[in-house]
């Protein structure tokens, strides 16, 4: 670990906002549609490069998720923001691609246990999905990002070794992803284990294809996230008010809040383009609507909520 931590941090970091998808696909009551839709807007006006919209994955597994066509349909789209969708197989490859989308994510697991649960099938079987969608994908030059959750536990399996994480990384890389998302989808990751896990993971696909989504289930996100900057990662998911968690990992909480990794990369002279005090008002617009707290301590700090 460097005692001068500046020397080592990037000089700009990507914040990639999956709150609209992440955060919301969790919540017990279906969010009416046009307040997705505003979200989204208010996101992408605080200046925020990426921002996760929705996932094209079976109603019947995620009803919060179902309104995917009109949530792409609803947004105004800035150029030069992103607007990627979760899309677990070719079904909901095609589906996104007629609905406007023009940016994809596959997501896999380096734990056996919870791909069954999530996805409804085996690691191996989903690479062989994801590979149909990469073939897809490639043929209609729509960029595609791939997940692996558990990168640092799993709900059901527990301790996950980093070269399962690895391996399952490199794969999605070799087939084309162009950027890698590590997801400590429950949140147990320590700085420690942050550290052992991106070692293992960085000999097989490159730091700079590389994020991390970290949970703030233990109050570890930012740290963890300081870490991976330190050790060259500079690629970070977060979620508006901390929203979230997954529905298929129970106790999972929400994803680091989107506010207070822009303030601690502000803080560190880290450059980010994000307006904070435009994505707080972001948060406080969907607190309210969900009526409930904001998860962001930088929200509870300032009262904006
Ligand atoms: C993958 C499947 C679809 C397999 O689900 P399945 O039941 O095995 O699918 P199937 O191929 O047997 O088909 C069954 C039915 O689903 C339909 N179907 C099939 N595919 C689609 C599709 N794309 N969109 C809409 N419908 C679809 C299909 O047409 C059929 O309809 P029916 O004939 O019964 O009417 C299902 O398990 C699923 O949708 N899972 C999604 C789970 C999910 O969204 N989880 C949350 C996101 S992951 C996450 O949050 C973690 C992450 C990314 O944030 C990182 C981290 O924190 O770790």
């Amino acid at each position: 670990m460097h005692t001068q931590a500046s020397e080592a941090l990037p000089g700009k970091v990507k914040i990639v906002e999956v709150g609209p998808r992440d955060g919301l696909q969790n919540e017990k009551t279906i969010v009416p549609l046009e307040t997705k839709i505003h979200l989204i807007d208010m996101l992408s006006a605080s200046g925020l490069p990426v921002i996760e919209a929705t996932s094209f994955v079976s109603p019947k597994w995620v009803p919060q998720m179902a309104d995917q066509v009109e949530v792409m349909k609803g947004i105004s789209r800035k150029p030069g923001v992103s607007y990627p969708v979760l899309t677990p197989n070719l079904k909901g490859f095609q589906a996104a691609v007629k609905a406007g989308a023009s940016e994809v994510a596959i997501f896999g697991a380096a734990s056996e246990l919870f791909s069954k649960k999530n996805i409804n099938c085996s690691v191996d079987e989903s690479l062989q999905r994801f590979d149909e969608v990469m073939k897809a994908a490639k043929e209609a030059g729509v960029p595609v990002r791939g997940y692996v959750s558990c990168v640092l536990g799993c709900p059901y399996e527990g301790k996950v070794e980093p070269a399962k994480v690895a391996h399952v990384a490199k794969r999605l890389y070799s087939m084309g992803c162009y950027e890698i998302s590590l997801g400590d989808t429950i949140g147990v990751g320590t700085p420690g284990s942050m550290c052992e896990m991106l070692k293992v993971v960085s000999r097989e696909v490159p730091v700079s294809a590389l994020a991390v989504h970290c949970h703030d289930t233990y109050g570890q996100a930012l740290a963890n996230i300081l870490v991976a900057l330190q050790m060259g990662v500079s690629v970070v998911d977060s979620s508006v008010a901390g929203l979230g968690g997954c529905p298929y990992a129970q106790g999972a909480s929400g994803n680091v809040a989107t506010e207070d990794v822009v303030y601690m990369l502000h803080g560190l002279g880290i450059q980010t383009g994000v307006d904070l005090s435009k994505v707080m008002d972001a948060g406080a617009f969907i607190c309210r609507s969900l009526n409930r707290k904001s998860n962001s301590k930088v929200a509870q700090a300032t009262c904006k909520l």
